[in-house]
């Protein structure tokens, strides 16, 4: 399917409930298939949380967890302690070129039975669960902070809890702080000093609802709308000044680019400001990798260059993330280069019209380039792919009063 989407208006005023945050879902997921008495709610409707929690609930012996990275991540080491079952875990034909092997390393060191059914480092991958008793791991950590959470994940139903050794630059740093907070919640004692993170054993939970806030990365793309509408008041639920989810670094960043955000009980309302607003802006995102093409998009949209580094994660997510950027950009008329792990935009006004943006099965993709349609009428291909974080990405985008049809 794909779509046209474009409108007259640019005075954005609206009230959307955005679904749970994915990163949390699929965390307590894990967790509650690891203590049954924690209730969830305001879960992610997301492709990813819903395969997860189909891998959680069957029993097939082949687990097909199409593209989700963190429920290819996280499972890998839940059926690794999971004694006595054995899965072939697997996904869609991209999810076979991004890459397990830290995380298959970390687990065979500490005693789990693994091998590759393919390619050497790559799903699908054959596990045979076992009772782990070692507790201590060496893993770089400089790839995948999921690899880490899942460790992190599995470790209090461990005998002996884990105790984690981080091998150089760590990234994406807030997800893992995100995963000891969780087990923090649930009285699980972790801690993180330095490069050593520990996660004690607990044998049972407290019942106890865990509710998740809506997710960061989904509301990137009204900050993005905000900032290039003329007015804007979008409200947005359900989310907290104090996140679990480094990508509310959104508020700090979008504030450079003329978006303030106010926030009131569970409402968070984004307006829009008619400040100064800086020729080129700078940011590191080795912490908030999810919200890099929403950046750039939005920048395109204002005029205005940017420079973004620490995106070295950028190449082995939903598609390579930094090429898939440079050649949509490029067809829009943008000045944009790309290194291994940084991009660079030079300030330009021109935007092409009527543009068919590819979308490489990349909901981030889609969503992201989607503002663009405050500016110049833009067609975005294959948009059924926004559902793999957020099935009701082009609903809500309608209620701010976008024409969106088939093309
Ligand atoms: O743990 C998580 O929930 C995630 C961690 C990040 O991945 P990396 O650690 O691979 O950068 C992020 O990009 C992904 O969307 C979700
Ligand atoms: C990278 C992402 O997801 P995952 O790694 O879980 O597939 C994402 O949602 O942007």
């Amino acid at each position: 399917m794909n779509l046209l989407l474009q409108t007259s208006h640019s005075n954005l005023q609206a009230q959307i409930a955005v679904t749970g945050s994915k990163s949390e879902t699929n965390r307590l997921l894990l967790l509650q298939a690891l203590f049954p008495n924690i209730t969830l709610a305001n879960t992610s409707n997301s492709d990813d949380s819903e395969v997860m929690q189909k891998a959680l609930k069957g029993n097939e012996e082949i687990v097909d967890i199409h593209h989700a990275g963190t429920a290819m991540r996280f499972l890998t080491a839940y059926f690794a302690v999971n004694e006595g079952r054995e899965v072939v875990l697997t996904g869609s034909q991209r999810m076979t070129e991004r890459p397990i092997k830290v995380l298959v390393e970390a687990l065979q060191q500490l005693g789990a039975q693994i091998s590759y059914e393919n390619e050497v480092g790559y799903p699908p991958i054959r596990i045979k669960g076992q009772k782990i008793t070692a507790s201590k791991v060496n893993i770089p950590a400089n790839v995948s902070s999921q690899y880490i959470s899942a460790l992190s994940l599995v470790a209090p139903k461990l005998e002996n809890g884990i105790e984690i050794t981080l091998v150089g630059e760590i990234t994406s740093v807030p997800y893992i702080k995100m995963t000891l907070a969780l087990l923090n919640d649930l009285d699980i004692k972790t801690s993180f000093e330095g490069n050593v993170i520990t996660v004690y054993p607990k044998k049972e939970v407290e019942s106890k609802v865990m509710t998740v806030e809506s997710d960061w990365s989904s509301a990137s793309y009204f900050f993005s709308l905000a900032a290039l509408a003329d007015n804007a008041a979008i409200s947005l639920t359900s989310y907290k000044e104090t996140s679990l989810q480094g990508d509310s670094a959104l508020v700090e960043i979008y504030k450079q680019m003329g978006v303030d955000t106010h926030f009131e009980e569970n409402k968070m309302t984004l307006t829009k400001q008619v400040d100064f607003i800086p020729q080129t802006v700078t940011f590191e995102l080795n912490n908030t990798p999810d919200i890099a093409q929403t950046i750039v998009v939005t920048c395109l949209g204002l005029g205005i260059g940017c420079h973004l580094t620490g995106l070295h994660t950028l190449k082995i997510k939903e598609t390579d993330r930094l090429e898939a950027l440079r050649i949509e950009m490029t067809k829009l008329g943008a000045n944009i280069s790309v290194t291994n792990d940084s991009l660079t935009l030079v300030a330009s006004n021109a935007i092409n019209q009527n543009v068919p943006i590819a979308t490489y099965n990349d909901h981030r993709m889609a969503m992201a380039f989607a503002p663009l349609a405050l500016k110049v009428p833009i067609i975005i291909e294959n948009a059924e792919v926004v559902s793999k974080s957020y099935p009701d990405f082009w609903n809500d985008l309608k209620t701010l009063g976008f024409e969106i049809s088939e093309k």
